[in-house]
């Protein structure tokens, strides 16, 4: 909990909205964003699925953040999270309660909302808006690309896509490292088509300046609606799993590959820890690409895997052989 003094409590609760695809890069863009900007922040993530793999990456980056930055650790930041649903639908009685626990709780001087994946943005900005709690200010929105899957994902997810798309005033994208400029070009050109006031940036954010991360929290939010009807009910399944445990890295990276050749039906997105020996594998699964990062530490070992379909009895049986390896 912060112990700093607190927000007049005169200010609005200023809110930007990071929005983007199932492992587009939007845990890590907030990551750089609260390296260069050291605010203070709370991140009010919410995860599809029942487990919570990002609040914790972003808890354990701060701690790390603290650490080298004695002199001028100046960063703050709390992680709120809601596993219950997703903000832009059923539960959003939640969601805004959380809403307004934050403000007069942590009473933080910005509040960066991480919606799921899959969430759609404009009920998010519907739902903030509509709260009828007057305290609230929000800045307009930003949506994390990921350039290498934007063409597949905005056809085969289109509403939920192209809405996050259409309703964001700036649209970064990433992975961007190894895409040559005329990809880049060809995405920006398809962005501006359904969305032609945005700032499209797809130059890579690690490179940008104060500017770039001061220009987020300017303005205010002016577009809320989409006119188009959203229904992605169904659309996405997930599975998690505690306890995950796999016995040595081969075994780990062969059950990934596995993964990734659609043995498991078409699982976009996993990601999360499974236990080994003396360490834990940390993963992330995009589409068709894992990595794996083995670390000695202390993270609690489970697992998500969100997609349509998932054959979810043959996951958990492998993953259960594995455990039982053990
Ligand atoms: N090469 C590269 N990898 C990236 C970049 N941004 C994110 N990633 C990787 O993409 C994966 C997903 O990144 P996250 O930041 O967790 O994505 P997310 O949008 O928060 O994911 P969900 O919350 O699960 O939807 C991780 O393995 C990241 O390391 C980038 O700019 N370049």
């Amino acid at each position: 909990m912060n112990k700093k003094a607190k927000r007049k409590k005169v200010e609005k609760l200023k809110i930007l909205v990071i929005s983007g695809f199932l492992g587009a890069g939007k845990t890590t863009f907030i990551k750089e964003m609260v390296k260069n900007t050291k605010r203070e922040y709370v991140i009010f993530e919410n995860e599809f699925g029942d487990v919570n793999i990002d609040g914790e990456i972003l808890r354990n980056n701060t701690e790390e953040m603290k650490e080298n930055n004695q002199k001028n650790g100046n960063v703050e930041l709390n992680v709120w999270e809601l596993t219950s649903g997703c903000a832009c639908c059923s539960t959003k009685a939640d969601f805004i309660s959380s809403l307004l626990v934050i403000d007069n709780t942590l009473n933080p001087d910005f509040l960066i909302v991480e919606p799921s994946g899959i969430a759609i943005l404009s009920n998010i900005l519907k739902n903030v808006t509509n709260t009828g709690y007057d305290r609230i200010k929000m800045f307009p929105p930003i949506t994390i690309i990921d350039a290498g899957t934007y063409f597949k994902y905005k056809n085969k997810y289109d509403e939920i896509f192209i809405d996050q798309i259409k309703m964001a005033a700036y649209i970064q994208l990433s992975k961007v490292e190894n895409m040559v400029d005329e990809e880049l070009q060809l995405i920006y050109e398809d962005i501006k088509s359904f969305n032609p006031n945005a700032d499209i940036f797809t130059n890579d954010y690690h490179n940008q300046n104060t500017d770039y991360w001061n220009a987020l929290f300017s303005g205010e939010l002016v577009k809320t609606e989409n006119s188009d009807l959203i229904d992605v009910k169904n659309k996405m399944k997930n599975v998690t799993y505690k306890n995950s445990y796999a016995d040595n890295p081969a075994i780990f990276v062969s059950f990934l590959e596995k993964l990734i050749s659609g043995f498991y039906g078409d699982i976009n997105r996993a990601k999360g820890v499974f236990k080994g020996n003396d360490y834990n594998m940390h993963f992330d699964v995009v589409d068709t690409n894992y990595n794996i990062t083995i670390l000695e530490d202390s993270s609690e070992n489970k697992a998500v895997f969100i997609g349509n379909p998932i054959d979810k009895e043959l996951l958990i049986k492998e993953l259960d052989e594995m455990r039982n390896l053990k």
